[in-house]
């Protein structure tokens, strides 16, 4: 007994120790940093629910604004937050092969299934995968499913219930269905209405697994301050039960498919092309091969042959990631963009003009072209995606040694060891006066196409930036902009007193959403064109 309690304590002096000597790491590399505690390190704010992760950073952007870089500990992890724009392309774009990955959210050895995602892949492993996947999400497919997207967001906001007094909601219940079934029809070709079926069997899975739940949160903290933590209790992103409904909902869908030799392009169709080695990109797509195409990396390029090969797991987890993005970074842009029109009734009557336009001039038949080349939605999305960005900030990993030279007469060149985490602070940039003129305003003007040039794209990081960049973006943006049209189309959006104004963002999520939830008004339109 005696020699237990020997060992717990030096066990425990161990880490304080290592803790400890771990938060002077900004100071041995001589750059600027602000404190952490133990544990915590600069977010015990956030950890007590007293302060969003987004505000903490921005405190610290200001504070080191005469900086290009600073440091800062994301809980025990010591990160090098970048400030400076030119140096954000270096990273992301330029010397992109010395920081190829993302941070391990949780290891290997704890969850193997999830870092099988495309987003959680390393190095080679990842270059190959994406490459394999690449063609999967661009113009010419998104065209393909775009009569599927539409289908389903008229049918579903079609069975929304008929008033004449103002209902007073919260947005976010309704839109997080629209985000399910919208997914089940995208990726499996499965129909579900869980507006009138609330208790349907996809709806009650998706919601169990992919909104995140406190526990899930502390178990997520947990492996992120210790990896020993989630290798002993094998902290994994999704449970055992939805990876079994998902890999049975994939099986027969299949196995239906091939009964009645049916072909129907979804996003399961595309993903067993990019299986069998048939999924290329097409002519029109050459912009997005651009764009999708990872960089050759380490110099071995093009020539490299991988041997990778994708699985029925490989699969079913980029299915579910597709799920995830849905529910989380979809349905919080969707609702930002809800709550921002609601409150700037003039932005929201000039796009419903422009939405009836559309639509009477497609005589209710609207086409993939018809949405992108609404001009004025293109500039409220781009709005929403810089004010309300869900993305509060990028992360990657040092994966070859990299010096940052000088520039500033302060500075002596910054050796980053292979290991170093690096943060993207996004959310600043768009809050940042040097960038944006009156920042907290909410002015779809700034994308017009005479206003547009003017805004550095290092500063718009809501998908990321250069070769890791989201490959879902296409689909997120073509399918927020067809949910608010057919809702725009039936309903007006109006304040309640219910609904949380100014906007607070919520202080225990690592996304920009509301700490209040999404209470709003929908009136029922009496002048639409839909009628
Ligand atoms: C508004 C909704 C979405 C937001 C804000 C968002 C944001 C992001 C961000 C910030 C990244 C990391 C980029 C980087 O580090 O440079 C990312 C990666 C990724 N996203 Fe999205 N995403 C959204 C929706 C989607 C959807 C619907 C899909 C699926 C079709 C998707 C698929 C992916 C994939 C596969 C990656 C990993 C790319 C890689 O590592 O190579 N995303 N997303």
């Amino acid at each position: 007994m005696g020699l237990l309690i020997v060992i717990a304590l030096v066990a425990i002096a161990v880490f304080i120790f290592r803790e400890i000597y771990k938060l002077q790491h900004w100071k041995r590399l001589s750059v600027p940093y602000d404190g952490g505690v133990p544990l915590f390190g600069n977010l015990a704010q956030a950890m007590l629910q007293k302060r969003a992760i987004a505000l903490i950073q921005k405190d610290l952007y200001e504070k080191y604004s005469n900086h290009r870089y600073f440091g800062y500990f994301m809980f025990t992890c010591p990160s090098l937050v970048i400030r400076d724009l030119d140096l954000v392309k270096q990273i992301c774009i330029r010397d992109f092969d010395h920081f190829t990955d993302h941070r391990e959210f949780l290891p290997v050895d704890a969850d193997p299934f999830w870092n099988k995602i495309l987003f959680a892949r390393k190095g080679r492993d990842w270059h190959d995968f994406r490459k394999l996947v690449a063609p999967a999400f661009t113009q010419s497919k998104m065209k393909q499913m775009f009569p599927y997207m539409t289908e389903c967001a008229d049918r579903l906001i079609c069975s929304l219930p008929e008033s004449k007094e103002v209902i007073s909601m919260d947005i976010h219940d309704l839109f997080i269905k629209v985000a399910n079934d919208l997914t089940l029809n995208l990726a499996y070709g499965i129909n579900c209405n869980s507006f009138n079926d609330p208790n349907n069997q996809f709806y009650t899975m998706a919601k169990n697994e992919f909104v995140l739940s406190r526990i899930k949160g502390f178990k997520f903290f947990g492996a992120a301050i210790s990896k020993p933590f989630a290798n002993f209790f094998k902290v994994s992103f999704f449970s055992e039960e939805s990876k079994k409904f998902y890999k049975k909902l994939m099986k027969e869908t299949l196995a239906y498919r091939k009964k009645n030799d049916l072909v129907r392009v979804d996003v399961l169709h595309i993903m067993k092309e990019a299986q069998k080695g048939e999924l290329h990109f097409e002519k029109e797509d050459a912009e997005d091969e651009k764009l999708f195409d990872p960089k050759n990396m380490n110099g071995l390029g093009n020539n490299h042959a991988s041997k990778l090969r994708i699985s029925d797991e490989d699969i079913t987890v980029q299915l579910m990631g597709l799920f995830f993005s849905s529910f989380d970074s979809f349905t919080t842009y969707l609702c930002n963009c809800a709550y921002e029109l609601t409150l700037n009734s003039d932005v929201q009557e000039k796009l419903i003009k422009e939405i009836d336009q559309t639509w009477t001039k497609c005589e209710g038949k609207i086409t993939y072209e018809s949405i992108i080349n609404m001009k004025y939605f293109e500039m409220v999305c781009q709005e929403t995606l810089r004010l309300r960005s869900p993305t509060v900030f990028l992360d990657r990993v040092v994966t070859k040694p990299y010096t940052i030279p000088p520039v500033l007469p302060h500075e002596k060149p910054l050796h980053l060891k292979k290991g170093q985490d690096i943060t993207i602070p996004a959310f600043c940039f768009t809050r940042d006066e040097h960038y944006f003129e009156n920042p907290e305003k909410f002015d779809p003007e700034r994308f017009s196409d005479e206003n547009k040039a003017s805004i550095l794209p290092q500063t718009m990081l809501t998908f990321g930036l250069g070769s890791r960049a989201c490959m879902g973006s296409r689909m997120a943006v073509l399918q927020t902009k067809l949910v608010l049209f057919y809702f725009l189309l039936r309903y007006r959006l109006v304040p309640t007193e219910k609904t949380a104004i100014p906007f607070q963002i919520h202080k225990s999520s690592i996304s920009q959403s509301s700490e209040h939830g999404y209470w709003l008004g929908l009136r029922q339109r009496t002048d639409s064109p839909h009628m």
